[in-house]
């Protein structure tokens, strides 16, 4: 009888808690802003910034997953995330105020707590396409149903990527993990557009031979008033993400459209272009392009859950985006403000475009908040 007793104090505990920090809008952070503190902040400035902060991020999301319809919630895989995101929010708990001194112990354990959530939330992405897969071949799913899901993930993969990007910033600026020079923990103050996109393409370039023996050309143009490279204040992992996906697709529909036997490909047209306001990169393909009838699948989570591939590249092409490529690419760039876009001419090919802001006191991360607003969102039939 203890460990229920045991169990059920630790449940109200996690209850009234949540409760408390869910009250709290996060608080978002401006590229700006993230490089002064890394350069200027100590390990306990960070320390007394994430032990709230990342708790309200944390109950923010887990409120909102109680607005979800009982058939999602019930699903095995969404349980299994739903207790990761518990146990993280129970662990950040033992560091909030009132712990007594801060020591370097105390920081030394809440740097290790930190790379423990990051580990254990690492297949959150997949475990959640299962949840939906396991809803789809367990209920027919209506429309409002399908809407609520795509506005949830949204929300539930950017908030995934803002926490990811806070406990990246100090393991990597006061723990052990890899620092690259001249970084400020995973930013690059001078990041080179010119390199992430010829790495992306190189290799997105790299499966498609394997899979097709044949790919097309990448044909640059780059355009700065100042005449001088263009560079940019941001994440390069998150740049190379967007830009890997967009050329695997890009790649995946000439190589199809043309046929892989062809002699020769039409190349994809990279132009990047630093404006006032924007960083501007339009891949522009010659794919055969998409009908705006099957456009909005793209980005849709319910549609792009399909069974794993038994054996990835061997009974569905590499390219094959199984998962969500697409939508999380647009969540990268929207998340400091940015946006992803695609355009097509079907029949001839496809357009795609990324915005970053050129300003980095622009680029402020863009945060799910859990208030009436979005609850009104979950009970408004489409
Ligand atoms: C959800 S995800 O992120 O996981 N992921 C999204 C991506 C998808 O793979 C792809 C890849 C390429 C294409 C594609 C076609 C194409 O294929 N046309 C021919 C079919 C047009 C419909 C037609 C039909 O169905 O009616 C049947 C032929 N044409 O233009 C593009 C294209 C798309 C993007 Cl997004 C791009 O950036 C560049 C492109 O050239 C479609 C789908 C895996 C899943």
């Amino acid at each position: 009888m203890r460990i229920y007793r045991v169990l059920y104090r630790q449940a109200r505990v996690l209850e009234e808690r949540l409760d408390y920090y869910s009250q709290f809008n996060p608080s978002p952070l401006s590229m700006q802003q993230f490089t002064d503190f890394g350069e200027n902040a100590t390990n306990s400035d960070s320390f007394m910034f994430l032990r709230k902060e990342l708790p309200v991020r944390l109950a923010n999301i887990m409120k909102e997953f109680n607005l979800l319809p009982n058939k999602l919630l019930h699903m095995p895989s969404v349980e299994a995330v739903r207790d990761l995101y518990r146990q993280s929010f129970l662990d950040l708990l033992h560091f909030q105020d009132g712990i007594g001194p801060v020591t370097t112990t105390t920081l030394d354990k809440f740097t290790d707590a930190l790379v423990k959530i990051r580990n254990r939330h690492s297949d959150v992405v997949m475990t959640m396409a299962q949840g939906v897969m396991e809803l789809k071949e367990a209920h027919a799913i209506n429309a409002n149903t399908e809407a609520n899901i795509q506005y949830f993930l949204d929300r539930f993969y950017m908030n995934r990527i803002s926490i990811r990007m806070l406990i990246n910033q100090h393991t990597i600026l006061f723990g052990d993990s890899v620092n690259h020079q001249n970084h400020i923990g995973c930013i690059d103050p001078h990041c080179d557009v010119v390199k992430v996109i010829e790495d992306s393409y190189s290799n997105a370039r790299f499966l498609c031979d394997q899979y097709y023996l044949a790919s097309p050309e990448l044909v640059l143009r780059c355009h700065n008033a100042d005449k001088t490279a263009v560079s940019v204040v941001y994440v390069p992992s998150h740049l190379y993400h967007m830009l890997f996906e967009l050329f695997k697709n890009a790649m995946r529909a000439v190589v199809e459209h043309h046929g892989a036997a062809s002699d020769t490909f039409p190349p994809i047209d990279v132009l990047l272009v630093m404006g006032q306001e924007d960083l501007t990169i339009r891949l522009s393909d010659q794919g055969g392009g998409i009908p705006r009838s099957v456009m909005d699948f793209l980005f849709n989570y319910m549609y792009s859950t399909a069974p794993q591939p038994a054996v990835s590249g061997l009974d569905t092409p590499p390219l094959a985006g199984y998962g969500y490529g697409l939508p999380l690419s647009r969540l990268y760039a929207r998340y400091f403000h940015g946006d992803l876009q695609v355009t097509s001419c079907d029949g001839y090919g496809t357009d795609t475009i990324i915005y970053l802001k050129a300003l980095s006191s622009e680029a402020n991360e863009l945060l799910p908040v859990y208030n009436k607003t979005c609850q009104r969102q979950y009970s408004t039939p489409v």
